[in-house]
């Protein structure tokens, strides 16, 4: 039976159709529906249960999650699940899990890295998950920097075979400790990957090729123990309990393990049987193709944990009452709370609030519409990769890097203003907010650190700016540059508030700064004599361009999309206020860099931050629908605080009451340490 809504009141004020944003956040009505299904499949299942894990011990909450995946292949194959199903799946079961890496980034590798002859071997074994693979690329000593990787794979002619060895102890002499390269971090590697692709530097004839990747077996298919020559294990706990601690990050070194020759990655470079090395016509950097795939989907991903965390953030704000007369309140409360909670007020009233929760509501949709363009632009670059046409692969790499850096960073810290926009109650496990905090952070660093990402941006733009004047048009996301004469005179025309509403207008704004930024870099860099030495020097300055032009992306891609026909009463409007929100809450946090770059003046500043005051006001009454519009099931957000029928205080209670450390009223250790302290008190008080 249905229990009570206590955020009906707050529903009925939506002033658009809840059922036609779903399908727009969904991004059809095909995936609404798919998504809809499998949400509901995982939460009535019992065996995807959840709300355990922050208490299980590591050793049981491991074995917890080779169960659960195992079960949803069960599941996947006996159904006969399709990709998109399956991957829905995995997506709402919400547990990291080695199958990430194997579906993730292996099986990517073997498409995007091996030969057609390669490929009808290993992929059908990968696909029934036969074997199960994962990325090993970082080492303990060299993460972001790939080309200083140092595992080799030294090519025997004699055998046909390549030897790859991690070089185990080497002494640093400076600091006076012994260091051990080896393979660090990979997930799903520690405990229960049967094969890995390898990164490691090719040697063949005593000469180094550089990085290269191969497939390498390291269990037993037999017994699951490591093959000779392989030490593997888990590299221990991380952040956060239950968090990513359900994934094995693994540590392995390579003690002259032989593999044959064709298990080297030839797509892009081969080796013959006679030892010579050969590179095919496609650039050297599909090598890294993998991270461009990856990277891709994590911006994907970025706005539905954004978005979990601003549906907690939100009902519980329209819950949360503070302060306020006790003679009555200007909101319609509903039955429950106006008899106890009339006057108080809902926390969601507060502008302060409201400051620091809509432009999260914003992003999660910004992130969104940016994530859609993201995986059509990178569908295009595979599909012109295939036909041998590299020319968008630049700039395929720079925005995956920069979006994927840009998304995860605002991600990160928008949980954690979440959690702390849910006062005390925030911090609680039972919010969920802590263990996605927890899980999401990583990404900041993982698939490359953002500041590092956000430096190959910089020199995509730098590259960008110096061909400026040389006839190379530049084009797709980079295409304002070929206006930068423009850019670099204009003003903004803004006189009064709403005039910011006008998205020719907003989007000459972000062209402007980001243009100013990027032109400024650059001619600060020509300075220097060695142009390597200015990077470095001004990579402060160049990341802050970067970011102006990753923000420009989003903007623009969220601005493309209400150029679309959006059915649904209301559901346009409400996406140009969201949208309205997004950037002028971005305009006022970098206000200095629109000040600085002479685009805007002080006034039209103050007009853009009245322009975002009132359509705080135009969302407010929305605000509730616009997270029920992300259709998350309670299971799926995990959250007492965030869910759908809003009867926090009662679920909170009965929560508390089930923690384990409440089994009993008197606590294990009560004999042995409190007692006798108390005791001792008594003594020496003579009580
Ligand atoms: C239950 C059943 C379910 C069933 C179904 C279930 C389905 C489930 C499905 C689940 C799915 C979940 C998926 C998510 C999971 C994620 C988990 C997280 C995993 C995390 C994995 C990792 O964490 S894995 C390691 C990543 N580790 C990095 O990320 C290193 C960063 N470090 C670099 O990436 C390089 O080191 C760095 C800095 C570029 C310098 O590279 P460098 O030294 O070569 O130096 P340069 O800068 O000179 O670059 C030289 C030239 O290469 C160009 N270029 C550089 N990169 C390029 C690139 N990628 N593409 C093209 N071009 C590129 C550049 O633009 C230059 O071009 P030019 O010469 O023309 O200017
Ligand atoms: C949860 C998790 C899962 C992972 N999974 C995998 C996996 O499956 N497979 C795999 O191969 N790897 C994996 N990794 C490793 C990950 O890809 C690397 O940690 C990541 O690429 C960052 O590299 P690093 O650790 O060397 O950081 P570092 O480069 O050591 O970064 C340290 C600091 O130095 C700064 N810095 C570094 N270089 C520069 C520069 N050039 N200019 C300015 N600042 C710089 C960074 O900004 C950062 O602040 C995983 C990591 C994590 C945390």
């Amino acid at each position: 039976m249905a229990g009570v809504d206590y955020l009906a009141d707050e529903r009925n004020k939506a002033e658009f159709d809840v059922d036609s944003m779903k399908i727009v956040w969904a991004g059809s009505r095909h995936t609404f529906e798919v998504a809809d299904r499998i949400s509901k499949l995982v939460a009535n299942d019992p065996a995807f249960r959840k709300d355990d894990r922050p208490m299980l011990p590591r050793k049981e909450l491991f074995k917890n999650t080779l169960r659960k995946a195992a079960y949803a292949w069960k599941l996947i194959t006996e159904l006969r699940l399709s990709e998109e199903e399956a991957s829905k799946l995995r997506f709402f079961v919400d547990e990291p899990a080695y199958t990430d890496l194997h579906w993730g980034m292996f099986v990517p590798a073997l498409k995007g890295q091996c030969t057609d002859e390669q490929q009808s071997k290993w992929l059908p074994l990968a696909y029934k998950m036969q074997i199960i693979g994962c990325y090993a690329q970082t080492e303990l000593g060299h993460g972001s920097n790939v080309q200083g990787l140092e595992t080799t794979a030294t090519f025997d002619p004699q055998t046909d075979e390549f030897v790859i060895h991690s070089p185990t102890l080497t002494s640093s002499k400076c600091y006076h400790t012994v260091e051990v390269l080896c393979t660090w971090w990979p997930g799903g590697l520690g405990k229960v990957s049967t094969h890995a692709v390898v990164y490691a530097r090719l040697i063949t004839d005593g000469k180094d090729h550089g990085v290269h990747g191969f497939i390498v077996q390291l269990r037993s298919m037999e017994d699951h123990k490591p093959l000779p020559g392989i030490t593997v294990g888990d590299i221990g706990m991380k952040f956060g309990n239950g968090a990513y601690n359900t994934m094995d990050n693994g540590v392995l070194t390579l003690d002259h393990v032989r593999i044959p020759r064709d298990q080297m990655m030839m797509r892009v470079s081969q080796v013959t049987r006679e030892g010579k090395y050969k590179q095919s016509d496609v650039p050297r950097q599909l090598v890294y193709g993998t991270m461009v795939y990856v990277r891709q989907k994590i911006v994907a991903d970025a706005s539905c944990a954004l978005s979990k965390a601003v549906c907690i953030a939100t009902r519980y704000s329209a819950v949360r009452r503070q302060f306020g007369s006790q003679n009555g309140g200007p909101e319609t409360q509903s039955a429950h709370y106006r008899k106890s909670y009339t006057g108080l007020i809902q926390v969601i009233d507060y502008k302060t609030q409201q400051n620091r929760l809509f432009p999260l509501l914003a992003s999660a949709y910004a992130f969104r519409f940016v994530g859609e363009w993201l995986k059509w632009l990178y569908t295009d670059v595979t599909q012109r990769l295939a036909v041998n046409d590299f020319s968008t692969l630049p700039e395929a790499h720079a925005c995956t890097a920069g979006l994927k850096s840009l998304t995860t960073t605002a991600t990160a810290d928008g949980i954690e203003e979440c959690r702390k926009l849910c006062g005390g109650h925030g911090y609680l496990c039972t919010s969920g907010l802590p263990e996605l905090f927890a899980v999401y952070v990583p990404a900041c660093t993982y698939e490359g650190d953002n500041i590092v990402l956000l430096l190959q941006v910089a020199r995509f733009l730098m590259k960008t700016v110096s061909q400026i004047g040389s006839g190379k048009q530049p084009v797709g996301t980079i295409a304002y540059m070929g206006r930068v004469e423009h850019l670099l005179k204009s003003r903004c025309s803004v006189q009064r508030a709403e005039d910011w509403l006008n998205p020719s207008q907003v989007l000459e704004a972000f062209e402007a700064r980001a243009a100013r930024m990027s032109v400024s870099c650059a001619q600060n860099l020509s300075k220097f004599s060695n142009p390597e030495e200015g990077f470095a020097e001004l990579s402060a300055d160049l990341v802050e361009a970067a970011v102006a032009h990753c923000q420009l992306i989003v903007v623009s891609k969220f601005l493309d999309k209400l150029q679309q026909d959006i059915p649904g009463k209301g559901v346009k409007q409400l996406l140009q206020a969201v949208c309205g929100i997004y950037y002028l809450s971005l305009l006022h946090k970098h206000q200095g860099e629109f000040l600085a770059t002479s685009y805007i003046t002080p006034k039209q500043a103050a007009l853009a931050s009245d322009q975002l005051r009132a359509l705080y006001s135009k969302v407010r009454p929305n605000a509730i629908a616009l997270v029920d519009s992300f259709n998350y099931t309670d299971h799926f957000l995990g959250s007492i605080l965030g869910c759908y029928d809003g009867n926090v205080y009662p679920k909170l209670y009965e929560a508390a009451k089930k923690d384990p450390l409440n089994d009993t009223v008197v606590p294990d250790g009560y004999h042995e340490y409190l007692k006798p302290l108390l005791k001792q008190q008594l003594h020496s008080a003579k009580l």
